[in-house]
């Protein structure tokens, strides 16, 4: 997968010497790993909490007034009736589909959804987009001591939003552009 980015990448930044905007709108593959990235590891997994301003009933289910509702985008991205294969991390189901983490799709929220949504997207994905295409542009990266990327360790942890329990460790190799390459 990381091998499939680069090359997008460099194969849109052929001739340039650094990444702009501009080229991350070509960059559909990377796009496709940020979609994904946020249904498997969405940061904030239970949104922000509501409270129910007057009794309802859902799905059978009595919600008293002023109750603490969480909605939990974690497992809504690992919902096996919404997604083929939720377990496993694969950018390409994004390919041919049209749902977007904007708030039209409530399979996909890791923003939220509604009137508090987080007003961030754009500046957000802008900004992930155009690091993520920097560090595959002027990087060549590999696990250490031969690690297989199955073995990674994948484990969350969740305070005030979702990371990694373990830091990931990565070799960077610095890679110059000659503007020769054959990508
Ligand atoms: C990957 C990055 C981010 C994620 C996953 C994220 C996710 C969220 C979520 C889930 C909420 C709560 C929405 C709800 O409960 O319905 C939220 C709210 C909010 N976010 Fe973000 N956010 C991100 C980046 C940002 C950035 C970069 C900014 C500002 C530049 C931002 C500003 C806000 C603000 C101000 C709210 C509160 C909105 C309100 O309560 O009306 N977020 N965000």
């Amino acid at each position: 997968m990381i091998e499939k980015g680069k090359h997008e990448v460099r194969q849109v930044l052929k001739g340039k010497k650094r990444v702009c905007q501009t080229d991350v709108e070509n960059m559909n593959y990377i796009k496709l790993v940020l979609k994904e990235t946020l249904r498997f590891h969405p940061p904030d997994p239970l949104l922000f909490p509501r409270k129910s301003r007057e009794q309802c009933e859902i799905d059978g289910y009595t919600i008293p007034a002023k109750a603490m509702i969480l909605i939990n985008n974690w497992v809504l991205g690992r919902d096996p009736e919404c997604w083929v294969d939720p377990e496993k991390f694969e950018p390409e189901r994004f390919k041919d589909n049209f749902v977007d983490y904007k708030g039209n799709h409530f399979e996909l929220i890791p923003f939220g959804v509604g009137r508090r949504i987080c007003p961030g997207i754009s500046f957000a994905v802008t900004n992930i987009e155009l690091l993520l295409a920097a560090l595959l542009f002027h990087f060549d990266w590999k696990l250490p001591h031969g690690m297989d990327p199955k073995d990674l360790d994948m484990i969350e942890l969740y305070r005030s939003s979702c990371t990694r329990k373990n830091p990931l460790v990565l070799i960077p190799k610095i890679y110059i552009p000659t503007g020769d390459e054959n990508y």
